[in-house]
């Protein structure tokens, strides 16, 4: 799915009322009955809502939705930033007059909306942020932002219309004030900056509502942000053929482990096993073998004679894909060999961990990584490679040089991780959890994506459906155990290509 600039999305909105033809207030009809839907879905009705709506379209949405919602049984109250018709737009106007007089309504004309009335709030009552949406532009004038610390104090959900209120679609959200929702109810497609780590954690659950936007415009839009969802993967997934046989599915060497560090060579291993590549192999360490030999008998070793990697294992070339990096450590015997490795080798690798970190120390070796890597850096690998960046803007451009630099697939670990291609298109994933956030996961990451290369995939296609699965593995993980309880063993045994 792409991700579209706020601009762009103003652009499709008056595209689709042009060519459909609909008018803007039928569109927003559209719109609002989307989320009133979500809403009777999912929140009972002797919940009492509190809309706050602003003077824009954002706004106009909070009292389609109100209207719709009264209709449905829902006890709503109503407050407007003002009601004064000549500050709304044409479309919030249309609204307010079609709001039923019998909806609970407050605004500063009526000298009653005031926050201070938010302390009078039922505590299981929720608030619907419709104050303001795509069109917010510079610092926040007041009163919005006391509004919005006001409520981000208040112990109430909030469900956000659109993108929670303060929120700007792409960039520049560091130190603003913006709404804190629980749910964020986003039109057609997901905002970028709901998927960056300076402001997406204030959408809380991320639900995108299609209102049926052009596919004519959409089809042709220029973007270089695009959300990893089901139907990308299925048009990436492979069939298994009938007459398959190991040797046509790859044979993946993952080279991880050291002393000690065991744990990391049999979550790789593990992972890779689920790919359908043919063979998996693991080079580490042969005092480390115990372990890996007792959970994955069908992985096969190649054993090191020191307690580190420090020698090459043989017939590199029968391998299709290579994994390293995992539980490898930095002793200057393992940078040796690593370098070697670097030089010996044109088959793609995946790069992780430690070996991520040698090639930040060792710059000089950056031009042996194999075009058609990739790399998998958390935030505090990729700082080492490419330096402190000032914001997520300046992040995101790092990345990509990097990308082209190596001609190499970059994936950036988090929430809704960033999948960078080599020509700039970043792809960003819509599954996992926090609670993947622990010891072990990127060694999960590694093996599966090592596997998926060595079955057959190209590198972005490795590095995008193994993000994806990787992610509906902790999903479905966090089902089974609880985000708490859940660890990154628990992955590997969901790790499957089962798409709908
Ligand atoms: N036909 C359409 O254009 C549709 C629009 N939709 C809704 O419309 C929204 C966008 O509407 P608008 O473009 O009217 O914009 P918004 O409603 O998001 O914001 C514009 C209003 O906010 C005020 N404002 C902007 N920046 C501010 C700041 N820094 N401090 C204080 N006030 C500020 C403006 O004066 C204006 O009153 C979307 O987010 C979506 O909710 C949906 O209904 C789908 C259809
Ligand atoms: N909050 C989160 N939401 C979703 N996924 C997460 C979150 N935190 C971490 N992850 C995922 O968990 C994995 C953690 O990788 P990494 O930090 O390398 O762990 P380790 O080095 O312990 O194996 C990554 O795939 C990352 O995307
Ligand atoms: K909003």
């Amino acid at each position: 799915m792409k991700i579209l600039t706020g601009s762009q999305i103003k652009e499709a909105d008056q595209y689709t009322i042009k060519n459909e033809p609909i008018d803007s207030i039928a569109l927003m009809e559209r719109a609002s009955n989307a989320i009133a839907q979500w809403v009777c879905e999912n929140i009972d009705k002797t919940i009492s809502l509190l809309f706050l709506v602003g003077k824009g379209n954002n706004g106009g949405d909070g009292l389609a939705v109100a209207r719709i919602l009264f209709h449905a049984g829902y006890d709503c109250l109503v407050c407007m930033l003002t009601d004064k018709e000549d500050e709304l737009s044409e479309e919030c106007r249309y609204n307010l007059e079609r709001l039923p007089k019998y909806v609970r309504f407050d605004s500063p004309s009526l000298r009653r909306f005031s926050i201070v009335r938010f302390s009078d709030l039922e505590p299981d009552a929720i608030i619907i942020d419709a104050l303001l949406g795509s069109g917010v532009k510079g610092d926040l004038r007041e009163p919005l932002s006391e509004i919005i610390d006001q409520v981000n104090g208040l112990p109430n959900k909030v469900i956000s219309v659109d993108l929670p209120s303060g929120m700007k679609t792409e960039f520049g959200n560091a130190g603003q004030s913006i709404i804190k929702a629980g749910v964020t109810l986003t039109l057609e497609f997901p905002k970028l900056a709901m998927l960056l780590p300076e402001a997406g954690e204030y959408c809380g659950d991320i639900k995108i509502l299609p209102i049926g936007l052009s596919k004519d415009f959409i089809d042709k839009a220029i973007t270089e942000y695009h959300y990893i969802t089901n139907d990308l993967i299925k048009g990436i997934v492979r069939k298994r053929d009938k007459f398959a046989h190991k040797g046509i599915y790859g044979h993946a060497l993952l080279i991880c482990g050291s002393r000690g560090m065991s744990g990391a060579a049999v979550l790789c291993a593990g992972a890779a096993l689920r790919s359908g590549c043919g063979l998996v192999t693991v080079h580490l360490p042969q005092l480390e073998r115990f372990s890996l030999q007792a959970i994955y008998p069908s992985a096969m070793t190649s054993l090191d004679n020191d307690d580190c990697f420090s020698e090459l294992p043989e017939n590199l070339d029968n391998y299709s894909a290579i994994g390293i990096g995992c539980g490898l450590g930095k002793a200057p015997r393992t940078i040796k060999t690593f370098e070697l490795l670097l030089k010996s080798s044109t088959k793609p690798m995946v790069i992780d961990a430690d070996a991520l970190n040698i090639l930040a120390d060792n710059y000089e070796l950056r031009q042996f990584v194999p075009e058609g890597s990739i790399l998998t850096p958390h935030p505090g690998e990729l700082k080492r490679l490419v330096g402190e960046w000032k914001d997520e803007q300046e992040k995101i451009l790092l990345v990509r040089e990097l990308a082209a630099n190596l001609k190499s697939v970059i994936i950036v670990k988090g929430a809704h991780t960033m999948v960078c291609l080599p020509g700039g298109n970043c792809y960003f994933n819509s599954t996992g959890n926090s609670g993947m956030a622990k010891g072990g996961s990127g060694d999960v990451l590694t093996g599966y994506v090592t596997g998926l290369l060595a079955r057959g995939y190209n590198n972005w296609q490795a590095a995008i459906l193994g993000v994806y699965i990787h992610g509906l593995a902790g999903d479905r993980a966090s089902v089974r155990y609880g985000l708490e309880a859940m660890n990154s063993k628990d992955l590997i045994d969901e790790l499957t290509l089962d798409i709908k």
